[in-house]
């Protein structure tokens, strides 16, 4: 506010020779209170006032006297580049100041009226910049007084309260807000600070103040709110954003690969610890350098990042390192969306030198692995030779793994089964493959042996223990078996007071030979078998329900001989070889004789078999074993057809079971049929063995794939 703004220009004024009573009546005319006085080039040089006038009167002076003998000389003036401000003290004494220039010449009169329009132009500006900053703020700011009543409101909290009226000021807030809490927030008469609160659909944040005066006074409240509804939006996004960022460090340190990242200089901004294993460079050494220093200091070949930046695109190419090794790397550029510059440059850096070596280990590790896995077939094979079992059927193949398996587990086993499948076979495979393998392998058929002599077999007797024992007395089988196991064949034909004793052994561990009273600790494992329904003979009372739930621990079924075909040629395979080398012979089977076979029923299943190809090769005249050979009772049996002309697939099913065709031949033969008949189910009909049994030879030749079996 310039003084010059405000001044009353051009006054009246008095030339210091003009007379009091001029000066009077200029007083009178124009009802001011003070002139001021001039000299002739307008220069002031002093002010007469009433005061001046009536002192002059009264001392009867006369009314001619000049001005200049009344006037005072002593001034306050102000210049008028002054600020009004400068002049208020002075003025309120004065009543007005004379404005001059700097040259000394009167150009104006500053009054109290000019004053007080300064101030109220001052104010009027105050008031209407304060208004446009609370309207144009963003936040909403709402003020009351103590009755409630509207003293201002901005825009902003006119939309965010949703104030639809047009004179809400001097308007009550309970006229207004109907959310009552949000009213007794805003009409409250206490401090309260981040204030958080839903209301229409926005989250406000809230921050309400008592409006108090110089003196201490309260006078009204305000409230200032603020929209966070975005906020927490972006908020949450940013806490997803760094979250993404962390995963992104997460990702980009755990990769094999080194990963540079420049800038669109090729400034390095970021690498992972893989570059930094690969190259030797650190974090601090490089971060901030541009990727030409590595390649002038040597520790890389070529700068990738130039290269993209000068091609503007993706460019590969192979680095060759200080240390030796040799870098795949890519350079990919990144485009800034709304520049369409690049201004990042990634760098994905493979070390090529160790995935050569890499790969060369891992071809090493299969074909060890091939070489390990065929070697663990024939392995596997001999085993199976070794062992003097033949299971050639699924059936017989899991029943098998499933002895090796809980052989190693230390509790009673019970095989169950018609006569001659197999349940020794199983029982010695069992103690075979146990930890007991070193003991003894005691076997004792209960149905074959009489009830008394088979009581002083299992447990023993002490001299005169009875008449026909031995002078020394002997240690029973069960006592034999310490240590190892102990096979009781038909343990349904125990009678039920060897059943007694026979529990009390596994129960106490320990055996008293009979007529003695000593006992004896035995540790052996129990594995039993029975050809018979042991439940039935439990209901009938012939069998003590508590040693069947002993004895019954892990129950082991063997399906017969006629209920696994699969077996049956692998078999007769088997035992002609066996005999023929046992007795020096060379017999082989036609084929007719073959389908007789196959059509059997084996009512006494495996030992039946071994018994009848024995006997054959032994009896049968002249080097093939025809049908006239076979026993009656076979010939009998229903499905037995009558042999007509060996046909080329006679002949293969006759190679395959009367001698050992070797690999290359049965695989020319197979392969030949295969391609003849296209299914492994026809081949199989053909050459009437089991469907599966062609599947696993097709397979084992490499004939089909495993998925080609049908
Ligand atoms: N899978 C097989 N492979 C080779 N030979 C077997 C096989 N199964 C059984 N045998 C032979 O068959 C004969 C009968 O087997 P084993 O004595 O084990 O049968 P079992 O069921 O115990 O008979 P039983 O209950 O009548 O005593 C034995 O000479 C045995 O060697």
């Amino acid at each position: 506010m310039w003084v010059r703004d405000y001044m009353t220009p051009n006054p009246i004024v008095l030339y210091k020779e003009e007379t009091m009573s001029r000066a009077a009546s200029l007083m009178v005319e124009y009802r001011i209170d003070g002139l001021p006085v001039v000299d002739r080039a307008h220069k002031l040089i002093g002010l007469i006032t009433k005061s001046h006038v009536f002192r002059a009167t009264k001392n009867r002076l006369p009314e001619e006297t000049p001005v200049e003998q009344l006037m005072q000389t002593r001034l306050v003036t102000l210049y008028g580049d002054q600020q009004i401000y400068e002049g208020w003290d002075e003025e309120l004494d004065a009543g007005r100041l004379p404005v001059i220039d700097r040259t000394g010449t009167l150009i104006g009169i500053l009054t109290r009226t000019d004053i007080l329009r300064a101030f109220e132009h001052q104010t009027r500006r105050t008031i209407s910049q304060l208004d446009a900053i609370l309207q144009s703020t963003y936040h909403g700011i709402v003020a009351v007084d103590l009755s409630g009543r509207v003293l201002s409101i901005n825009q902003a909290a006119e939309r965010l309260l949703g104030f639809r009226q047009k004179d809400i000021v001097r308007k009550s807030l309970t006229e207004l807000v109907s959310d009552q809490t949000l009213l007794s927030l805003l009409l409250s008469l206490e401090k309260k600070e981040m204030m958080r609160l839903d209301y229409g659909g926005r989250r406000l944040l809230i921050n309400h103040t008592p409006i108090v005066t110089d003196e201490g006074r309260k006078i009204g409240m305000a409230s200032v709110m603020q929209d966070i509804t975005e906020l927490e939006g972006i908020s949450a996004e940013l806490t997803a954003v760094q979250k993404l960022n962390q995963e992104l460090d997460t990702i980009i340190e755990s990769s094999h690969d080194g990963i540079v990242v420049t800038d669109h200089r090729g400034v390095i901004r970021h690498f992972n610890q893989a570059f930094s294993r690969m190259t030797g460079v650190s974090a601090e050494d490089a971060i901030g350098m541009n990727e030409e220093e590595l390649e002038r200091r040597g520790i890389i070949s070529q700068t990738v990042s130039s290269m993209v930046i000068e091609q503007r695109r993706r460019v590969s190419v192979i680095q060759n390192l200080m240390n030796g090794s040799v870098l795949l790397t890519t350079g990919t550029p990144i485009f800034d969306d709304q520049s369409g510059e690049i201004s990042q440059v990634v760098m994905n850096c493979r070390d090529l030198s160790q995935l050569n070596q890499v790969q060369a280990e891992l071809a090493e590790a299969k074909q060890l692995s091939e070489r390990y896995h065929s070697e663990l077939e024939v392995l596997r094979a001999q085993q199976m030779e070794i062992e003097g079992i033949v299971a050639e059927s699924e059936e017989m193949r899991n029943i098998i793994q499933m002895c090796i398996r809980i052989a190693q587990v230390d509790t009673s086993i019970l095989i169950l089964g018609e006569s001659g499948v197999g349940k020794g076979v199983l029982a010695k495979l069992i103690h075979q493959r146990s930890t007991r393998e070193r003991g003894p392998f005691i076997s004792i058929n209960c149905g074959a042996i009489p009830g008394n002599l088979l009581e002083s077999e299992l447990f023993g007797y002490v001299p005169g223990a009875f008449t026909g024992a031995q002078q020394k007395g002997k240690p029973g089988l069960i006592e034999l078996a310490d240590s190892g196991t102990l096979f009781l064949d038909e343990i349904g034909d125990l009678s039920l007071d060897l059943q007694v004793k026979l529990l009390t052994v596994l129960q106490e561990k320990s055996v008293i030979r009979i007529g003695d009273v000593k006992e004896r600790t035995v540790d052996f494992r129990l594995v039993a078998a029975t050809n018979v329904n042991l439940l039935e003979k439990v209901r009938a009372g012939l069998f003590r329900e508590d040693l069947y739930y002993r004895i019954n621990v892990v129950p082991i079924e063997i399906p017969p001989l006629r209920r696994r075909p699969d077996d049956l040629f692998p078999m007769i395979h088997y035992f002609l070889s066996k005999f023929n080398e046992k007795h020096r012979l060379d017999k082989r089977m036609s084929y007719e004789a073959l389908e007789v076979m196959q059509a059997y029923t084996w009512p006494g299943n495996v030992r039946e078999l071994e018994n009848i190809i024995e006997r054959l090769i032994v009896t049968t005249i002249g080097p093939i074993i025809e049908v006239k050979h076979l026993p009656k009772v076979m010939l009998d049996a229903p499905g037995h057809v009558s042999g007509a002309g060996a046909s080329e697939t006679q002949v293969i099913k006759e190679e395959i079971i009367q001698r050992p065709a070797t690999r290359d031949e049965e695989r020319e033969e197979l392969l030949c049929l295969y391609e003849q008949y296209r299914s492994t189910r026809k081949v199989a009909q053909v050459l009437g063995v089991h469907q599966s049994t062609i599947a696993r030879r097709l397979k084992k030749h490499g004939i089909i794939q495993k998925s080609d079996a049908h």
